[in-house]
């Protein structure tokens, strides 16, 4: 029997995986028919949504599934394999796998997982892409707080080690098979090479790397690679299970909610305080939708570290509940009392 290949996409919370899955589903070669797994946080199904929303032939709103507890590793025994064993079993027959795992998400277990019996004889991992934020890295947001005033200091230690951000990222990093610099235009050429030489030292050798706007990479080097990485997980090393263990998987370092604004004052004014709190409360990643007066479409809002970006997605359908929500995501302990204060301050006045 045929195994199905199947590309892990791993890679820092907003590095830009969704971005990049979504060129794959775009660019995929027509007739070819792939199931989509999304790992993310929370239950409003930001990634999913915005992959759904793109009605691409090759991954049908019905093929795609959602994996909401924000780490696939700690819950592969109880969602990843009874997911894939329900796929496996569809009488249509999927010619690709491509899972996108939360950026918080240790791969190795994953990886491992292509082992369990339940489903080895029917899938392989094609292979692992791990997406790095050129621009995070460049601003040394993987460092230590005492390196990042240390803006010298910051350039030689973008991925310290002693970080829970440092030492995830270096997981992330140490089990891919091809490595995407992504967000290539925010960084200038100088910058980029010295975070390649960063993020080589932490790759494995012969490892390919790939620099890339808005995941734009040729699709002829995402699929097809053939690694079957799960038979080689005995070299991708991660410092989590080292020195934690195989059976914790916790991730205490990281907390995350989801906050309803019934009602905002306006788009500047929402966009304003997202990210005077981010500022304020070291957020990581934000993201949601929301609705805002005035407009029949929904507001996209994208937050990665202070950089906030919003878009008008798509219209409101018809009964469409209007009202934005939000993920908010970043490293314990997050004060959920006082960002979602903090938020709730682009709430309409009159509200
Ligand atoms: N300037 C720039 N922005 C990018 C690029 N790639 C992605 N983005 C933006 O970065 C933000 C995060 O991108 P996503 O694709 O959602 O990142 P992600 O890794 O899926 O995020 P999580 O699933 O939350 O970890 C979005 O606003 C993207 O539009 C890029 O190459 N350049």
């Amino acid at each position: 029997m045929t195994k199905i290949p199947t590309t892990v996409i791993t890679g820092f919370l907003g590095a830009g995986k969704t971005t990049l899955v979504r060129h794959l589903l775009a660019h995929a070669p027509k007739g070819k028919r792939i199931a989509l797994i999304i790992n993310e946080f929370g239950d409003l199904g930001v990634d999913k949504d915005i992959l759904a929303g793109c009605g691409d032939e090759t991954c049908r709103e019905e093929d795609m599934v959602e994996l909401s507890n924000g780490c696939i590793c700690c819950t592969v025994a109880d969602e990843f394999i009874p997911t894939m064993q329900a796929l496996l079993a569809r009488p249509e027959k999927f010619d690709h796998i491509v899972i996108e795992t939360s950026g918080l998400a240790l791969p190795q277990p994953l990886i491992r997982a292509f082992n369990w019996p339940e489903i080895k004889a029917q899938v392989t991992i094609d292979g692992v892409v791990t997406v790095a934020d050129a621009s995070a890295l460049a601003e040394g947001r993987f460092a230590s707080d005492e390196a990042a005033v240390d803006a010298q200091r910051r350039q030689d230690e973008m991925l310290d080690h002693e970080t829970p951000l440092g030492e995830l990222f270096e997981d992330q990093l140490s089990v891919a098979d091809l490595v995407v610099v992504n967000k290539a235009d925010l960084v200038d050429d100088a910058t980029l090479d010295k975070v390649e030489a960063n993020l080589r030292a932490e790759m494995r050798p012969g490892v390919g790397l790939i620099r890339a706007r808005n995941g734009h990479v040729d699709i002829a080097a995402l699929l097809g690679m053939g690694m079957g990485s799960e038979d080689d997980i005995a070299n991708r090393p991660s410092h989590h299970e080292l020195e934690h263990g195989d059976q914790t998987h916790e991730h205490d370092d990281f907390d995350s909610f989801s906050i309803r604004i019934p009602s905002v004052n306006s788009k500047d004014d929402l966009l304003a305080v997202i990210e005077q709190t981010i500022r304020d409360h070291d957020v990581l990643r934000l993201k949601g939708f929301a609705a805002v007066p005035g407009a029949a479409a929904r507001l996209a809002i994208q937050a990665v570290g202070p950089r906030v970006t919003a878009y008008f997605d798509r219209p409101w359908k018809d009964g469409e509940i209007r009202d934005t929500a939000l993920v908010v995501i970043g490293e314990q302990p997050l004060d959920r009392a006082a960002i979602t204060q903090s938020l709730q301050k682009a709430a309409a006045l009159a509200a």
